[in-house]
C-alpha cells in the first residue's frame, strides 16, 4: 500500500502545541479516512499491518478504505487545538466574585500570575469586580457582547454554610457562565470555587491543591487560542 506523506514535525511538539495538518492521497479509485493521533506510542502502524518506527515519537493510522470510486480523496482526520504559546494580541477579562474575597483575591492572583508566565500582556486583561458568585452570569455575557476579548474567566467561591442557600448560589453561577459564553459566543470559563468548607477553599486557592485560578486562567489561553486560531 501506497503511504501519503504528511506534515509530522507538529506531532514532536507537546500535546497542547500540536495541529495536524490534514493528509491526502490517492490511490486507485479508492478512499481511505486517516485518523492521525499523537500519544505516544512507539511504533507507527497501520491497519493494513505494516509498521515502522519514528524517533521515539509515533503516529497511529487507523486506515478504512471505502470502496467507492466516487471517492478519489483520503481525508485526514484533523485535530483542532488552543495553543497556549500563541497569546499575543489575545485579550482576557477576568470577573472577580467579592464574596469569600479572602480565597477569590488568592484565586486572582494565580490567574494574573499565568497569563504574565504566558506573555498576555497587562494591558490586554481587565479585571471586573461583581459582588458574590451569584452576580458572574450577567457581566460575563455582558463582557463576552461586547467583542473586546477572546475569553472571559470568571472567579468566586462557593462555601457551604447552614441552608440551602449554598446549593442556588453554586448552580446559578455555574449556569450563568455557561449561559453567557453560549449567548456571546466567547469563552466564558469556570473557576469558581464550590466547596464544602473553608479549608477546601484554602487549599484549591494556593494550598496544597494547587491554585485553580491559575488553572482556569490556562483553560482561557487555550479557549481564546482556539478561537482566535481556528474557529474563526
Ligand atoms: N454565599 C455565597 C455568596 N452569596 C452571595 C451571592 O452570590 C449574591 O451576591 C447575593 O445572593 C446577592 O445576589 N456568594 C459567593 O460568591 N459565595 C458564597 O459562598
Ligand atoms: C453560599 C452560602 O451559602 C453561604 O454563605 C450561606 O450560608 P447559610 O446557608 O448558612 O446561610
Amino acid at each position: 500500500m501506497k503511504m501519503a506523506s504528511f506534515a509530522s514535525t507538529e506531532c514532536f511538539l507537546p500535546l497542547y502545541q500540536s495541529r495536524l495538518a490534514p493528509t491526502h492521497y490517492q490511490q486507485n479509485g479508492t478512499s481511505a479516512i486517516l485518523h492521525l493521533n499523537c500519544k505516544s506510542k512507539k511504533s507507527l502502524s497501520f491497519s493494513s499491518s505494516s509498521s515502522f518506527s519514528t524517533q521515539g515519537t509515533s503516529l497511529c493510522y487507523a486506515v478504512e478504505r471505502k470502496e467507492r470510486s466516487s471517492f478519489a480523496q483520503m481525508d485526514a482526520v484533523r485535530h483542532l487545538m488552543g495553543s497556549v504559546t500563541k497569546t499575543q494580541g489575545l485579550r482576557f477579562a477576568v470577573v472577580v466574585a467579592r464574596f469569600n474575597e479572602i480565597i477569590t483575591k488568592q484565586l486572582l492572583e494565580g490567574a494574573l500570575s499565568t497569563f504574565k508566565n504566558y506573555s498576555v500582556s497587562e494591558e490586554n486583561i481587565d479585571v471586573v469586580w461583581v459582588p458574590g458568585s451569584f452576580e458572574i452570569g450577567v457581566v460575563a455575557e455582558r463582557l463576552g457582547k461586547s467583542q473586546k476579548y477572546h475569553a472571559i474567566l470568571c472567579i468566586g467561591a462557593v462555601i457551604r454554610g447552614d441552608t440551602s442557600h449554598y446549593d442556588a448560589v453554586a448552580n446559578s453561577a455555574a449556569s450563568g457562565v455557561l449561559s453567557a459564553g453560549l449567548n456571546s459566543g466567547v469563552p466564558c470559563i469556570f473557576g469558581v470555587l464550590t466547596c464544602e468548607d473553608m479549608e477546601q477553599a484554602l487549599n484549591r486557592a494556593g494550598g496544597k491543591s494547587g491554585n485553580k485560578g491559575s488553572e482556569t486562567a490556562l483553560t482561557a489561553i487555550e479557549m481564546a487560542s482556539l478561537f482566535e486560531h481556528h474557529l474563526k
